[in-house]
């Protein structure tokens, strides 16, 4: 279980950020008031455009920022107060994952199985699993260096689940991936979820998110615009599908007005 109460994230602008951002203003308030609850055994989306403060958010549960202000509670732990123990629950896939070139996928996986506090038979037996599962044992003893974008984020993927956690958070995890890869992905997710794991993703892709989530949280400008089953929003925004509830809420939300949902 993962609960986000009240989530705000304000980062401090550089100038260069500033410049970037086409402001004047010298901070920037990533996510702003965010609530929600991923239950055990429920895939849980973030859905948004480019910006609207996903990674910040899946950032802020993984340990890996701080809040501004808010409260995040995983598996019953406070993640300000013991993000240590935070961490040894949950897996982060993020494309910012850097990974040491020199190395072979079979000795980084290893690695990381060690830094968990796994042991080498353990750590073999998991490697062997998801090398399997996720196409990696034909190139796990060539070089990092040497593997294409998709290789690496096979890679990527196997290394995160080393230690079996029970909360998945995945950034974009169908990015970059080739369909059949892709759909390796998504199947283990649900299989992840029938077993009983939380399931957090973000995505900007609306048929990732209609087939896969089992609850979405469409995010706008770093606000909750509106959250529930794809069910649930297409009849609360009178809409057929996700993409044209999703595309109401973003045109009501950019001319100013309620989205009402
Ligand atoms: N470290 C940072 N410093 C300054 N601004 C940041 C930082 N990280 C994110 N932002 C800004 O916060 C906002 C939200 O970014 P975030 O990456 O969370 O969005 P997102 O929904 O994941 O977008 P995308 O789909 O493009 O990955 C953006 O305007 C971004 O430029």
């Amino acid at each position: 279980m993962v609960e986000v109460k009240n989530l705000k994230k304000i980062f401090k602008l550089s100038k260069k950020d500033m410049k970037k951002e086409k402001t004047k203003q010298r901070e920037k308030i990533a996510v702003d008031g965010l609530s929600f609850k991923a239950e055990q055994g429920q895939i849980f989306g973030l859905l948004g455009p480019n910006g609207a403060g996903k990674t910040t958010t899946l950032r802020c549960i993984s340990t890996l920022i701080k809040p501004t202000e808010g409260e995040i509670n995983v598996e019953g732990i406070i993640v300000e107060a013991n993000p240590e123990m935070v961490r040894k629950k949950i897996c982060f896939l993020t494309n910012e994952l850097k990974l040491d070139t020199h190395f072979t996928p079979a000795y980084t996986i290893e690695y990381f199985g060690k830094l968990h506090g796994m042991d080498t038979g353990a750590i073999y037996r998991r490697k062997e699993e998801l090398f399997k599962r996720f196409g990696v044992s034909d190139f796990e003893n060539m070089a990092i260096g040497e593997l294409s974008t998709g290789m690496k984020q096979k890679l990527s993927i196997a290394i995160s689940l080393v230690h079996d956690p029970k909360v998945i958070i995945f950034d974009e995890p169908t990015n970059g991936l080739d369909i059949i890869t892709a759909k390796s992905v998504t199947d283990y997710l649900l299989e992840m979820k029938e077993v009983g794991k939380t399931v957090i993703i973000s995505t900007h892709i609306m048929d990732v998110a209609e087939k896969l989530c089992d609850k979405i949280a469409i995010m706008l400008d770093g606000k909750l615009s509106i959250e529930g089953t794809t069910e649930e929003i297409c009849r609360n925004t009178g809409q057929k599908n996700l993409e044209e509830a999703f595309f109401k809420l973003y045109f009501d939300q950019a001319s100013g007005g309620a989205a009402n949902a």
